[in-house]
């Protein structure tokens, strides 16, 4: 398993404010890795560092075991888009794309099958000022990928696009890892991105806090409830809770929150009491569960895989 991006020990400072402390964490090829944390942790401070648009004040940011400036061309290495503001706005989109194509090295044509990969083939002839968010995300994709790299960094990457956008990225992240790629992508939001990780990096108020396989961490730190419609929600709690569950809450006159039971369970306890029930839901709390990890960063300190 190839680390083809490795933080060791990373810390940046401007001035008095740490925005990287110490991080040491990778990301292999041929996965996609999620760097998940609140806004303002040090995700895109460490991303920078990593492309060399900034210099550590200590550890280091390597690329396949080598910092970029040493690689003769970087854009083949990594292609990355850290900012949607990439091209400039009176330029056409076609022409900023050629223009990153041939600081690249890359072929004729190349950028015309770029644009077309990203989906903006009606609009490459257009400026890039007029362009929405979304199409800007696309644009800059297109730039980043200009060297063929074998690794994408992305920062935020669903920012800006509409359901059908955020599923045609998840394809193309999907089919790059399977071509071996290593893919690198920050958010804020776990939900975004649970369907689509295989591992993840979680950080904190500048701190890695943990780090391994998603499916570990979901499975680690995701709370279940169960939602139950009632006649009688009071006997019904107090059943539960003799039976080992935890009532979390009693809303309106028939509604009764509960957790650590299955939903199986809790119909057999309320056949046994004889109450009816009208409704039942289990409800998964993977956001509410990531906001508390990374709020209370002594809860997921260390390894999570
Ligand atoms: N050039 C800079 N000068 C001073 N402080 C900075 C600079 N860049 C980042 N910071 C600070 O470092 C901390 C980490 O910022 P960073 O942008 O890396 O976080 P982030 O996790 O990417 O958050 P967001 O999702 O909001 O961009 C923040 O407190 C930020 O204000």
């Amino acid at each position: 398993m190839k680390q083809m991006l490795k933080a060791e020990g990373l810390t940046k400072r401007y001035g008095p404010v740490v925005a990287l402390s110490n991080a040491t964490f990778s990301a292999r090829a041929g996965a996609i890795t999620g760097f998940l944390g609140p806004n303002g942790a040090g995700k895109s401070t460490a991303m920078r560092l990593f492309l060399g648009l900034d210099r550590p004040t200590s550890g280091t940011a390597l690329i396949d075991g080598k910092r970029i400036d040493e690689w003769p061309i970087p854009a083949r290495k990594i292609g990355a888009v850290l900012d949607t503001q990439c091209a400039h706005p009176s330029r056409r989109a076609i022409d900023s794309v050629r223009w990153a194509a041939k600081l690249a090295g890359a072929g004729q044509g190349q950028a015309e099958s770029l644009l077309d990969r990203v989906g903006l083939t009606d609009v490459a002839g257009q400026r890039v000022g007029r362009f929405s968010l979304g199409m800007r995300q696309r644009l800059a994709l297109a730039i980043a990928l200009v060297g063929n790299p074998e690794i994408v960094v992305l920062d935020e990457p669903m920012n800006g696009l509409d359901p059908d956008g955020i599923a045609w990225l998840k394809a193309l992240l999907r089919q790059f890892r399977d071509q071996g790629r290593t893919i690198f992508l920050s958010s804020h939001l776990l939900a975004e991105m649970e369907d689509l990780i295989d591992d993840l990096v979680v950080i904190a108020q500048s701190k890695i806090v943990g780090a391994g396989s998603a499916e570990s961490f979901i499975k680690r730190f995701q709370s279940h409830t169960v939602s139950v419609e009632c006649d009688n929600p009071e006997a019904l709690g107090a059943a539960i809770s003799k039976a080992g569950g935890r009532v979390l809450g009693v809303v309106g006159s028939q509604r009764l929150q509960v957790t650590g039971i299955t939903p199986v369970m809790v119909g057999q306890i309320a056949r046994d009491s004889r109450i009816a029930i009208f409704g039942l839901k289990e409800e998964h709390n993977l956001q509410r569960a990531f906001a508390q990890a990374t709020a209370d960063k002594t809860g997921i300190r260390g390894e999570v895989g």
